[in-house]
């Protein structure tokens, strides 16, 4: 079914991607039209052009776009490591050819072997040449192979590991705006990289192999005087080339659709290991059970195999059928020429024709599926080199951050009719609405509000982690723009519950806060002393060189099940996880934010509710040490808490819906009565009123 670009869910199926939306407004889309088709449980949404001319200009276009492309990967993957280059280069033009020579020895030996036969004088000395030489080629082919898949496995670890030490460097570069943008991400890794580099070479091998192939043929044919039987051999492989339906290549989309199946895949989650403790504590394993019986009876025997391998398979036997048909048509030529033309045929030459041909349709089939392939990479490639020029939607000024007059003091801020709404946001009105607001550099500021005010968002514009939409941010008095991102961020300390622990070991977590110092012991654990996590640091065997989170990549065979084998028993040493609980992460997070200080250029502190897995006691002490350390900063904190901060604090400013809602210090926010701040202050003083006893 074709449908316009518009497309609609089904009705009992969730929301797709916006499709409609995208077609329409890109003229490079306009004629793009998106066939719909229901295979099994899921929906599948094709992208075509509307006319076939226009698609085959639009693959050609593409090709020619992504040959540059093409020449950089050779030149990179040639700048590596030349001589493995050359290596590989010559075991592939070894491998285009083995099949045809293997083919000419065999033909050769076995039509020596038939004329002894049939003058009934064996020439045993060719025969025996014949085979020698034939054996002697397998021999050198098997051992070129070899040597030709070991340079490659060489040649693969280089190439993975450059592309993919390319991509690490541009996605470090990226600011988390340009990050969260659907058009910047990064969907492609090393592996990609060779992956096409050995697709090409497939099938630059396979048409070099096909040419050898069909020289040999096209030769025996014309001893036997019959030219085309090539042709013969060339049927079956074009047809399943033209009747080719796949997937791969195509731009689709295919969705769960059947709301059965959803239904048991929900209940199959909530049996997973998640939500353990609430299945058991809410008693619902019989319910579970229960409503995946009646979701499976409903769906029946709906397929839920891959779309792709249902889009592939034919619908109607015709293909297939036809298909194997093909294949015996060389057989079935060579039989009925050998009843036509007695004379011109020969047992060997039938045993040739039908071996050669096998070959060459092999070769034909791998031309065609590597030649399918051979865009789907260019694709790839091409996707691997625009990363370099991905933009950062944070542009960088070029002032460089302290200023020197300034370099003692906090930052300071000035937010001039400042809104923000997050990218891709589909959420009515802005995140912050034209917020004015002046922060004095060294100033103790605590920002308040109920949950999604956007407390957090104002700490992230004045992190420079976004830009405003509109609206002006001043810093020291100068537009924020201008200044070098890097510079802002060496003077920057942002402490949040977005801070995870690193998989590295406790002491690079921490030292990791001031990159300068990270081996120095003395300063890493006066830090941990700061953070509060000292105490469980100690309790470890390895103490600050355990390793943390470590991504174990490990493979095991025909172990499962066996606990007490002596091989599970060394694979549990080596795969045993630290796990550390949530109030230990928050305090190894403010560890490293304490190294962090001993940089000496720290001029913000933003700490973003960080404390929310802290006990009481922890959460003061933590709060406690970073003020000690405020002299010549400017802190701002963000806390659902108040009381210890608050009342300490030169400016609190109240947020509700984006926008100020109240600022001042405690005592004159408090003396406003029907404002938000002294509402949520008695709300929260109010739960830790003594209750009087009930009756
Ligand atoms: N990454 C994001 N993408 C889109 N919208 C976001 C994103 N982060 C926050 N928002 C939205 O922006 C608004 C302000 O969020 P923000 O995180 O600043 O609130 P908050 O006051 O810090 O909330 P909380 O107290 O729950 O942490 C909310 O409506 C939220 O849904």
């Amino acid at each position: 079914m074709i449908v316009a670009a518009d497309v609609k869910p089904a009705q009992d199926a969730p929301e797709t991607p916006d499709t409609a939306e995208k077609t329409k407004t890109s003229s490079e889309y306009e004629d793009v039209v998106i066939e719909e088709e229901q295979l099994g449980i899921y929906r599948l949404l094709v992208a075509t052009t509307k006319s076939t001319r226009r698609q085959y200009q639009k693959n050609l276009e593409e090709i020619q776009a992504s040959i540059p492309h093409l020449v950089s990967l050779f030149k990179d993957i040639y700048g590596l490591s030349q001589s493995l280059f050359i290596c590989v280069l010559l075991s592939r033009v070894w491998q285009g050819l083995e099949d045809a020579l293997l083919m000419h020895l065999s033909t050769r030996m076995l039509r020596v072997i038939e004329v002894g036969l049939i003058t009934g004088k064996p020439f045993a000395a060719e025969v025996l040449w014949a085979m020698v030489l034939r054996l002697l080629c397998t021999a050198i082919v098997a051992y070129l192979r070899w040597l030709g898949d070991r340079y490659q496995a060489r040649l693969r670890s280089l190439v993975t590991a450059h592309f993919e030490l390319t991509l690490m460097e541009v996605k470090l570069r990226l600011d988390v705006p340009t990050s969260l943008d659907a058009s910047s991400k990064i969907d492609v890794s090393g592996s990609d990289a060779w992956n096409a580099f050995e697709d090409i070479m497939t099938y630059l091998t396979s048409v070099l192999t096909t040419l050898s192939q069909m020289v040999v043929i096209l030769r025996q044919a014309r001893i036997s005087g019959d030219p085309f039987f090539v042709l013969v051999c060339l049927i079956k492989p074009i047809f399943a080339n033209l009747t080719y339906r796949a997937l791969w290549e195509k731009v689709c989309y295919a969705y769960v659709s059947n709301i059965d199946y959803l239904r048991m895949s929900s209940m199959q989650a909530l049996v997973g290991g998640g939500f353990k403790e609430d299945v058991l504590t809410g008693d619902l394993g019989a319910w579970i059970i229960q409503e995946y019986r009646a979701a499976r009876d409903k769906l029946g025997d709906i397929s839920n195999e891959s779309p792709f391998w249902q889009y592939y398979r034919s619908s109607t036997p015709f293909k297939p059928v036809v298909e194997s048909i093909l294949d015996d048509l060389p057989m079935a030529y060579c039989a009925v020429n050998a009843v036509l033309y007695p004379s011109r045929f020969s047992i060997a030459s039938i045993a040739i024709f039908q071996s050669s041909s096998s070959s060459l349709r092999y070769s034909l089939d791998t031309l065609f599926r590597s030649g399918h392939e051979f865009q789907k990479n260019l694709h790839s490639i091409k996707e691997i080199y625009s990363t370099r020029n991905i933009r950062n939607k944070i542009m960088d000024g070029k002032v460089a951050y302290p200023s020197a007059e300034k370099a003692n003091e906090g930052m300071s801020f000035e937010l001039k009719d400042l809104t923000f709404s997050y990218p891709g946001s589909h959420k009515k009105g802005n995140a912050l609405n034209k917020i004015n607001l002046s922060i004095r550099g060294g100033s103790l500021v605590v920002i308040v509000g109920a949950n999604g005010s956007g407390k957090s968002t104002i700490v992230r514009i004045l992190s420079r982690l976004f830009d405003p939409t509109s609206g002006e941010l001043m810093i020291d008095g100068s537009k924020a723009a201008d200044y070098h991102i890097a510079g802002l961020r060496q003077a920057t300390v942002l402490l949040s519950q977005e801070n995870k622990i690193y998989p590295l070991s406790f002491a690079e977590n921490i030292g990791l806060g001031h990159l300068d110092s990270v081996h120095d012991m003395e300063l890493v654990k006066k830090a941990a002393e700061q953070g509060g996590a000292t105490e469980f640091i100690s309790k470890l065997d390895t103490g600050y060189s355990t390793q943390l989170n470590q991504s174990a990549d490990t493979i095991s065979m025909n172990l499962h099940g066996k606990n007490d084998h002596p091989l599970h028993k060394e694979m549990e040493k080596l795969e045993k996880a630290v796990n550390i609980s949530g109030g230990e992460t928050q305090r190894l997070v403010a560890a490293r934010s304490f190294m962090r200080f001993n940089s000496g250029k720290i001029r913000l502190v933003v700490v973003d509710e960080p404390s929310s897995a802290l006990d009481a006691e922890g959460e003061l002490q933590l709060f406690n040490r970073l003020l000690e350390a405020r002299e010549g900063k400017t802190m701002i904190f963000v806390t659902h808490r108040f009381g210890h901060l608050t009342k300490h604090a030169d400016t609190i400013i109240c947020m509700k819906d984006g926008d100020i809602s109240e600022m001042g210090r405690h005592d004159e926010l408090m003396r406003n009565e029907g404002g938000e701040y002294s509402k949520l202050y008695n709300i929260q003083a109010g739960a830790f009123a003594e209750q009087p006893p009930t009756a």
